[in-house]
């Protein structure tokens, strides 16, 4: 057993770190980047820099301003899509060839300002079947970087455009808004580097950690001017963990486990989980939804329909972007065999079981500024079936939702 683990140690010592470098355009990655490589005290490494455009004008930055040497390290320029999606195979490819070459020590990534990070660490996660490269085996992902522009932030966050508005999607068919983008990267990450802080005073600074402390409570937050960052912050830092970075968004936290950060509290940052086991009439929940209150920052969780008893809707709110869609069925509105395997697997959901409705629910976190939560839980109040409606048949109400298919 011993030398078994010993094997073991030395097999994963062998396999290549890589950092990865998110966050929107002009946040400040390269100028990281090439502060990093100034600073690399020997350390070989790979670069790779992706760009949307053809002409990777990142990649001739850090060739000029990064000291790579040219005989033992390297710069890989991938241009003209995107690392997360088009050029996913071609990150796969590149990647597994450096690791092969066993002359590097460490693989850096600056990923495109409109990559998201969740199929980016899915490359390096998981085994690519089609092409049949299991990158796990390979390299070792160290850590996820985003970085946030401290300046453009609530200008970008609050400004309802679209990334093709700007001229900046990865393509044709690319509806994301600019604020989904923000929220993707702040919400999938190990670092979060607040740049650009000399551009910004030091309350709305500290009012602006709150946010991100809020929105993203597991990542290191480290504030820099001019990319201006202690390598050891980013680079072996063993800080990556798949499944936790994927449960690391501050609605999950509060989701799961509902509570306050006092630390937050002072610059009137907070959040709280709004619950009830009764449906929404969906017309009123329209219209509040149309008057969305300025003050939340984000939201996000599961809303019961009266109007759609068979499945859940998800809503998803991140400043002027509102999603809504549907989310699964209920384990109510499935046949009772199916019902009874599930309740007998999950015991937290058998617990919590509703004599009348089953699992059918409204549970939603709300993360804001200032936030009146007596007000908001009020006015959502209003917006279920009172009583009265309860009684009567709620399923052909009127429901301007988007439909389910
Ligand atoms: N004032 C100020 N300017 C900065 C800071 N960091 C970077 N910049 C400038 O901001 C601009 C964008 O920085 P980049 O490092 O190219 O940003 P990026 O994230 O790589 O940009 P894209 O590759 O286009 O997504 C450059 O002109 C930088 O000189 C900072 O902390 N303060």
């Amino acid at each position: 057993m011993g030398n078994l683990s010993i094997l073991d140690n030395t097999k994963s010592q062998t396999k290549i770190p890589v950092t990865v470098l998110s966050g929107y355009l002009g946040a400040g990655k390269t100028t990281i980047m090439n502060h990093v490589l100034n600073n690399r005290d020997g350390l070989k490494v790979a670069v790779i820099v992706n760009d949307l455009s053809e002409v990777n004008i990142d990649a001739d930055l850090i060739q000029g301003g990064g000291g790579l040497s040219r005989t033992d390290e390297k710069l890989i320029e991938m241009s003209n899509g995107c690392i997360c999606c088009t050029l996913r195979e071609d990150l796969l490819r590149e990647v597994e060839k450096l690791a092969m070459e066993k002359r590097f020590d460490y693989i850096l990534i600056e990923s495109t300002g409109v990559s998201e990070p969740v199929p980016v660490a899915q490359t390096f996660t998981y085994l690519d079947e089609e092409q049949g490269i299991d990158l796990s085996r390979l390299c070792n992902l160290d850590c996820m970087v985003t970085v946030v522009d401290a300046y453009s932030f609530w200008h970008d966050y609050s400004s309802g455009e679209s990334l093709l508005e700007r001229s900046q999607a990865a393509s044709e068919d690319d509806t994301r808004s600019v604020v989904d983008l923000l929220i993707d990267q702040i919400e999938f990450c190990d670092v979060l580097i607040l740049n650009k802080c000399d551009l910004v005073a030091e309350e709305d600074l500290e009012e602006l950690e709150g946010v991100l402390r809020a929105l993203q409570p597991r990542a290191k937050l480290i504030r820099t001017t001019n990319g201006r960052i202690d390598p050891k912050e980013i680079l072996h830092t063993s800080l990556f963990d798949f499944e936790e970075a994927s449960r690391s968004a501050g609605w999950i936290k509060e989701m799961e486990a509902p509570a306050h950060t006092p630390e937050t509290e002072e610059y009137g940052i907070s959040s709280f989980v709004y619950e009830r086991v009764r449906p929404f009439h969906p017309q009123r929940l329209m219209e509040w939804m149309e008057n969305w209150p300025e003050e939340v920052v984000r939201a996000k969780g599961i809303v019961w329909l009266a109007t759609r008893d068979t499945m859940a809707q998800n809503l998803s709110q991140a400043g002027p972007s509102i999603q809504f869609g549907p989310a699964g069925y209920w384990v109510a509105a499935l046949p009772l065999a199916e019902r009874a395997v599930i309740l007998q697997e999950e015991k937290e959901l058998a617990d919590k079981w509703d004599d009348v409705y089953g699992d059918r629910t409204n549970k939603l976190v709300f993360i804001g500024i200032e936030l009146d939560t007596k007000k908001l839980i009020r006015s959502l109040d209003d917006c279920l079936l009172s009583d009265a409606e309860l009684a009567l048949d709620w399923s052909k109400l009127e429901d301007d939702f988007p439909s389910a298919g």
